[in-house]
């Protein structure tokens, strides 16, 4: 039988997967060069429209009655530009910025300490806000309505609340997963915003703009060799793009053309479709092995030698994204193009692949 472990496990913990150069979160040398490539005001914002617009219309009428902007959530994959967006909007409405994130915030004391030396009009940035702690996640329920919170002084019987008025501001929260988040705190915000992945020709301006700040020489097709790897996300278009401009300097005249933007990322083995070492391990593995699957989850991740929780959150998404693999109720699945992209034929059973066999093998 297949049946086997298919249910993405709920557990909020991402496990640390081997050190990719197309991993979505950010690495130490990420964060050193992140603040110069970001973009500052909505204009220079790449991509996003829909976002961008209503962002715009709610913080133009916030401008002009000279209050201060609605609560906004950003819900997205990791580097998709959550945490530059929220630093455009504190920009665009002239307030300073105070960033944390849910983990750091355990105890309701935190928060409040937090909140209460909030500036008038201030933004406050909180990331990964579905991992913040019950207790704070209450009291920021009245901050976010009320703008005022009861701090407890003392312990047990003799406690008491005392009322602590807040200036008014905006809380910017982000979050990858939105559906973790207890209704009455997304209800709490005035403006939602859920970030998708970007087009290759969005990150082909991405990196344009990201050559350009880094003074370095790129030809059209150079950018888009490098956007058609970096998996829909500007942190890894970046990323690909300093490796590469590594690559022109030591090896060739520093153009980063079309040619030495493939044999760059061939070096660091990211695939013309943005698969890394361990994707294509996890594919190889699922064809040459079991012909393509139904096989289960364990069976599989033995058979790269990594962690189930290492191909289940590390490589599945991306190829579950890309439609070359499906996770089925009897095991995972290659499709039709996870034979194409490997360049290999499928056997005749699975000639017609999960169209002929069916998802669920009715
Ligand atoms: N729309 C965009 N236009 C240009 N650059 C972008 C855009 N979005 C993101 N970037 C760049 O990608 C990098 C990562 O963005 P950011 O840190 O805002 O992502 P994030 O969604 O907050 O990620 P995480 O959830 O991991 O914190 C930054 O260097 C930023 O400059």
């Amino acid at each position: 039988m297949n049946w086997d472990d298919t249910a993405p496990s709920t557990d909020d913990a991402v496990p640390a997967g081997p050190d990719r150069l197309v991993g979505a979160d950010a690495d130490g040398e990420d964060t050193a060069v992140e603040a110069a490539l970001r973009p500052k005001d909505l204009q220079e914002f790449v991509g996003q429209e829909r976002v961008r617009e209503q962002l715009d219309l709610v913080l133009r009428a916030a401008r002009a009655r000279g209050a201060t902007a609605d609560h906004v959530l950003l819900s997205g994959a990791p580097g998709l530009g959550k945490t530059t967006l929220s630093m455009i909007i504190a920009a665009e409405m002239g307030a300073p910025i105070r960033i944390t994130s849910g983990p750091a915030i355990q105890h309701a004391g935190d928060l409040a300490a937090i909140l209460s030396s909030l500036q008038e009009g201030e933004v406050l940035f909180l990331d990964e806000i579905h991992r913040m702690s019950r207790p704070a996640e209450e009291m920021l329920y009245m901050a976010m309505e009320d703008f005022r919170v009861d701090v407890i002084v003392g312990k047990g019987p003799g406690a008491t609340a005392i009322p602590l008025e807040l200036p008014p501001f905006t809380l910017v929260g982000a979050t990858t997963r939105a559906g973790l988040l207890p209704p009455p705190l997304r209800d709490r915000f005035g403006f939602t915003a859920h970030m998708e992945f970007y087009a290759p020709e969005e990150l082909q301006r991405v990196i344009h703009r990201s050559a350009g700040l880094l003074d370095v020489e790129i030809e059209p097709d150079g950018a888009a060799e490098i956007a058609g790897r970096s998996r829909g996300t500007p942190r890894i278009a970046n990323r690909l793009l300093r490796r590469v401009r590594d690559y022109a300097q030591v090896k060739a005249d520093g153009v980063i053309t079309r040619e030495i933007a493939s044999q760059a990322l061939g070096v660091y083995e990211v695939d013309a479709r943005g698969l890394d070492r361990l994707d294509r391990a996890v594919l190889t593995a699922l064809l040459k092995l079991f012909g393509g699957g139904p096989v289960g989850l364990s069976t599989l991740a033995v058979a790269v030698g990594e962690e189930r929780e290492t191909v289940e959150e590390v490589a599945e998404p991306f190829l579950v994204r890309e439609g070359l693999l499906a996770r089925t109720p009897r095991g995972r699945i290659a499709t039709p193009a996870a034979w194409a992209h490997l360049d290999m034929v499928p056997p005749q059973h699975q000639a017609g692949g999960i169209g002929q066999q069916g998802l669920f093998g009715a």
